[in-house]
């Protein structure tokens, strides 16, 4: 038996749902604790998902030491005994990749396994790359392995990103920070998991200025310790029971939820007729008529979030009217259309365009999570939709959500989640090592 999400959708939410700590800052964050040669570090609200336990499973197959516990992890990264990360991890998940910044700069080296093979697919590593070149890295693409080294310590360097790349931000700001000088990184991504990671690295000892704007500059610095940090609440965590909320025409509390992370999702769906008031502890949503349909473009931060993407989508199903969704991050970000489509949905897809006919009535079905995000979206156009959803391929979903299953059913929802034995979930498309994006 698969392990499966079942949804009856067309209940009434109301209640309070607490948002977890990012997925997306804590990853980088506990790749960056790799810095810290003396003391410990100490990680609160550290999200228990599937994508933390690898990325603690990757830094303790270089040695460093981990304990996680009530959402808490304390890491101590004295000693560092490997600078390879192993393909049985790297292969679970993308953002392993991150742990490169970090070992270069520390140990002079540092090599990722990688499937071997022709890489291709969307999300090229080049500008990573690029930064480490730039501060003296020699870069070697072999058989299965990407290697960088550098004889003594990385040089501070002007990097300019040909994309504002939230990967590449964060692993050249973390491999600069013990550079030899100064380091510019231009046209940086702005997202707020990019400050978080900032604000932890200064905790260590850092020189960095500028996080959260194009410019970033880090001034390097001899050593890193250990440093205490709060993780800052999931922004599409929170976005997508913003949407729960939404689309079953209820009343949420989304506590935790910091509105100024979420200004492009709260004006497009204010736009579409959805209340939202603020406060300084998260945000309530609510709605009582039928919504308008409007379009969205993704964009990097402070645009629409991709990682949103999937979940509007589903909200404008039950939008009167026609709604144009554009995705301009990643090439094939619609896997959830088709399923969406089994669902009884008006969509059609030409490129980068969705467009959306609104107001078909959804009916339950039996679909697949594709990805994260997209499984997200297919729970909550269940929530809205007539009968019985059953949702599979479900581990996507647990990356990412913390017990979607159980706090939706603290407000309310009726979601099952029926879960079987030892599931092996299945490796990310390795599109992630395409080296250059003309490759994908
Ligand atoms: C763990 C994590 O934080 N994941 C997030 C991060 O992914 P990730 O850091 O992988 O995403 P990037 O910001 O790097 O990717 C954005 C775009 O840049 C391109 N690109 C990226 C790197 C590179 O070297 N060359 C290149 O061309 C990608 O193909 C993509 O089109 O930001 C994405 C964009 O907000 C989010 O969807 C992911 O949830
Ligand atoms: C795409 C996502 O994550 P990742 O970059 O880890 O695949 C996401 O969080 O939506």
């Amino acid at each position: 038996m698969m392990s499966k999400i079942i949804v009856r959708g067309g209940q009434r939410l109301s209640g309070r749902v607490r948002i977890h700590g990012a997925k997306n800052a804590v990853l980088p964050i506990i790749a960056a604790s790799i810095l810290g040669t003396e003391g410990e570090s100490v990680i609160h609200d550290a999200p228990p998902l599937d994508d933390v336990i690898v990325i603690n499973k990757v830094l303790e197959s270089l040695g460093v030491k981990i304990e996680y516990k009530d959402e808490t992890i304390r890491v101590n990264a004295r000693n560092i005994t490997t600078c390879e990360a192993a393909y049985e991890l790297v292969r679970k998940m993308r953002a392993s990749f991150l742990v490169m910044g970090p070992l270069l700069a520390r140990m002079g080296q540092a090599r990722i396994s990688l499937p071997g093979g022709c890489a291709i697919g969307t999300r090229p590593i080049d500008q990573h790359l690029k930064g480490f070149e730039a501060m003296g890295a020699e870069i070697e693409l072999g058989q299965g392995f990407i290697e960088a080294r550098v004889s003594g310590r990385l040089k501070g360097a002007k990097v300019y990103l040909d994309v504002a790349s939230v990967g590449a931000t964060e692993n050249i700001m973390m491999a600069a920070t013990l550079a030899e000088g100064t380091t510019t990184i231009e046209n940086a991504a702005k997202e707020p998991e990019i400050v978080d990671l900032a604000n932890y690295l200064n905790a260590m000892g850092a020189k960095i200025r500028g996080a959260g704007t194009g410019l970033i500059r880090i001034d390097g610095v001899e050593r890193l310790r250990g440093a205490v940090h709060t993780v800052i609440p999931d922004r599409i965590e929170a976005g997508t029971y913003m949407i729960a909320a939404a689309i079953t025409g209820s009343d949420l509390y989304i506590e935790g939820a910091i509105g100024d992370h979420l200004r492009p999702v709260i004006s497009k769906m204010q736009e579409m007729g959805v209340h939202i008031t603020e406060d300084e502890n998260g945000l309530r949503v609510y709605t009582d008529r039928p919504l308008r349909s409007v379009d969205v473009k993704t964009l990097p931060y402070p645009g629409f979030p991709t990682d949103m993407q999937s979940q509007m989508m589903a909200l404008l199903l039950t939008a009167d009217g026609t709604s144009i969704v554009t995705e301009t991050v990643f090439e094939n970000r619609f896997m959830h259309v088709e399923q969406f489509v089994n669902m009884n949905a008006q969509i059609k897809v030409d490129g980068r365009a969705a467009v959306i006919s609104g107001g078909t009535k959804l009916r339950g079905a039996k679909v697949c999570a594709t990805d994260l995000r997209a499984g997200a979206a297919l729970v909550l156009a269940a929530l809205a939709a007539e009968g019985e959803t059953e949702i599979t391929g479900i581990h996507h979903i647990e990356r990412g959500y913390v017990d979607i299953a159980a706090k939706l059913r603290m407000v309310g929802a009726d979601v099952q989640m029926v879960t079987a034995e030892a599931e092996e979930p299945e490796e990310q498309p390795i599109s992630i090592f395409a080296v250059s994006p003309s490759l994908a």
